[in-house]
């Protein structure tokens, strides 16, 4: 049988003693290659989970082993892309991932090998033609695909994704779904990502993670998402088996945990 790949096992979390319980006992296993989109209302800890698994975060009870070590603290092979890119704003688009190379999978490179490795990773999100800019020149998509390329720049077991389309337009967000879909399907990259898009977490998964409400949030469903790839959004957008899916997470989110202000 394949072994877990990312074991993030009974996990608890709390923020000082005293107070509740933000995450109850998560168990998740995922599995190399695996794409695994996180869901649940705002304030559930699906953040806190993420940064658990990231290393930024101890968990109070429990723990993650990624390849059979346990996580202690943030590396490389986890990196992170979070909802507002965080690019290094006097640096070149080239140099910010140029930084990240030199800090991560570049070492024991040559010059040479550096600098193709880092023009590789902008032509896997299609921004090797704005290297030169600086982050004040692009738009926010095009940062989103710069942390992206830094992110993968890294050879990270785990690419963590924390909302990274949340603060795009609906157009701009379905054309980097699109190039993260095909980047998975290149480099194969193990993804965990959180969202609060539903139509985002199917036509991205393979498996959907949906959180109960917090605090004590826990998983309260996992959902196999059985639709072959390469998908196509406009293909699926009337696919039986898509609309089947997409309206297991609404019940879950809209009717056994909603809100107690939305019920
Ligand atoms: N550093 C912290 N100190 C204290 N409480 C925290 C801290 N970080 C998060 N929390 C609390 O933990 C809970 C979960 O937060 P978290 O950001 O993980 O939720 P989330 O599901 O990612 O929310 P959203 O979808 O709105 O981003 C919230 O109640 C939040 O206030």
């Amino acid at each position: 049988m394949e072994r877990d790949f990312l074991d993030i096992s009974r996990v608890s979390v709390r923020f000082g003693a005293g107070a509740p319980l933000v995450l109850n006992g998560i168990d998740l296993k995922i599995r190399q290659g695996e794409y695994v989109a996180v869901i649940g209302h705002s304030g559930c800890g699906k953040s806190t989970l993420l940064n658990v698994v990231a290393g930024l975060l101890n968990a109070t009870q429990g723990g993650v082993i990624l390849e059979g070590r346990e996580v202690t603290e943030p590396g490389p092979d986890r990196a992170v892309v979070f909802q507002n890119h965080s690019l290094l704003p006097w640096l070149t688009v080239y140099e910010n991932v140029k930084l990240a190379v030199d800090r991560t999978a570049g070492r024991g490179m040559s010059r040479a090998e550096r600098h193709d490795w880092t023009l590789r990773n902008l032509a896997l999100v299609r921004m090797e033609g704005h290297a030169q800019k600086r982050p004040h020149e692009i738009s926010g998509g095009m940062k989103q695909r710069v942390g992206i390329a830094r992110a993968l720049s890294m050879k990270p077991k785990v690419l963590l994704l924390d909302e990274p389309f949340g603060a795009l337009d609906a157009l701009t967000r379905a054309h980097l779904q699109d190039q993260v879909m095909a980047i998975h399907a290149d480099l194969g990259t193990t993804v965990m990502m959180i969202t609060h898009d539903v139509d985002e977490a199917v036509l991205l998964s393979d498996r959907i993670v949906m959180m109960t409400n917090g605090p004590n949030a826990t998983i309260g469903e996992v959902l196999d998402v059985d639709l072959p790839r390469p998908r196509d959004r406009l293909a699926l957008a009337s696919d039986a088996r898509f609309l089947t899916a997409r309206e297991a997470v609404l019940r879950f989110l809209h009717e056994r945990h909603a809100l107690p202000a939305a019920a």
